[in-house]
């Protein structure tokens, strides 16, 4: 059995950082780990222009734990009133590494996102004129629509008509959920996919089966058994179009545990332990690197880093059950498994 694996350092292509407090508390659980990181844009008020991503960027860097080599990819937040040329700019000086477009009222943050898809026609075509990749929630928020089918939906009603619209516009589905988000992204080209490590753990009894869970609630929510399954034949098939984004996303405590419960999981901590296990489940542990450190550089046209990292298999690792922030704990997402890979 294998005992050691080293990798190419991985990067993460989603990832919420958040801001302040919080921001000074997780970045170090990311950078320890992660060379890289899409930075997700959805702060209140969210980063609409470079100017603001260029202040985010500055309050991220000042953050970083002594000695540290991290890189903070940084990201627009797409509005029906985004300039194009201030995305061209941001784009050409190299501050920004994509815009993510938020359907309105999906998911945390997103009231600021896009109704009227038409409104932003012009950002994307220049978006693909330029070569910048568009990020997108993959939902539908329809009332009549239900949770578990919103991202089959938006893939039919929004993502293709968009792609299909604006040819050569560099597309990421990120967070699939779903075998038809797999099944769409090896239909095309010119896409990538990013899949979350707790998507491929839990499926939907995990958050509601035996009590509420509020810990494992998310968006997009996790779905069916069959649906975890194929997420993880494609993040363990070494198909470049899979790679990972995280989606770690803290929230405090007191916002989980509310008769409201915000969506999220904080898995920046752990991630490299559960998918080491994962993979070595799946007897994939040869496939670990393209998954975490060179299919993601590679469809953002990047070099793999350079570093490494190494895990160890050994005794199962103990992670703490939440990370302190100034404004309270922020529990960690918990696999239900024994964690046998260490990095070191
Ligand atoms: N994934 C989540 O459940 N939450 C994310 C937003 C997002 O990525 O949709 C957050 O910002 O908390
Ligand atoms: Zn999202
Ligand atoms: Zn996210």
């Amino acid at each position: 059995m294998t005992q050691s694996l080293t990798l190419r350092r991985p990067d993460d292509w989603h990832l919420h950082l958040r801001d302040g407090a919080m921001l000074g508390a997780v970045l170090p659980e990311t950078t320890r780990h992660f060379a890289r990181a899409i930075i997700m844009p959805n702060l209140v008020p969210p980063v609409v222009t470079g100017a603001q991503a260029a202040a985010y960027r500055d309050r991220i860097l000042a953050a970083l734990p002594e000695g540290a080599a991290f890189t903070p990819l940084m990201t627009l937040y797409l509005t029906e009133d985004t300039d194009a040329e201030d995305v061209a700019e941001a784009h050409a000086s190299g501050l920004v590494t994509a815009v993510k477009l938020y359907p309105a009222g999906a998911t945390t943050n997103s009231a600021s996102g896009v109704a009227n898809f038409d409104k932003v026609r012009g950002v994307l075509d220049k978006m693909a004129e330029i070569g910048l990749p568009l990020c997108l929630h993959g939902e539908v928020t329809d009332e009549g629509i239900d949770i578990f089918d919103r991202e089959a939906v938006f893939i039919d009603r929004v993502l293709d008509p968009i792609r299909r619209a604006t040819p050569g516009l560099r597309t990421v589905m990120e967070h699939i959920t779903t075998r038809d988000g797999v099944e769409y992204a090896k239909s095309q080209d010119n896409l990538g996919a990013t899949i979350t490590t707790h998507h491929l753990v839990i499926n939907r009894n995990h958050i509601l089966v035996g009590g509420i869970k509020p810990h494992y609630y998310c968006l997009p929510v996790a779905k069916r058994e069959e649906h975890r399954l194929a997420l993880r034949a494609a993040a363990t098939s070494g198909d470049a179009r899979f790679f990972l984004g995280t989606d770690s996303a803290p929230h405090l405590d007191a916002a989980k545990l509310s008769p409201c419960g915000c969506a999220g999981c904080f898995t920046a901590t752990n991630t490299m332990s559960i998918l080491a296990e994962v993979f070595e489940q799946d007897g994939a542990l040869d496939r670990l690197e393209g998954f975490t450190s060179l299919n993601g550089p590679a469809f953002y046209g990047l070099p793999a880093n350079d570093e490494t990292i190494t895990l160890t298999r050994g005794t199962p690792v103990e992670y703490p059950a939440q990370i302190a922030t100034p404004e309270g704990p922020v529990t960690l997402f918990d696999p239900q498994m024994p964690l046998h890979w260490s990095v070191s």
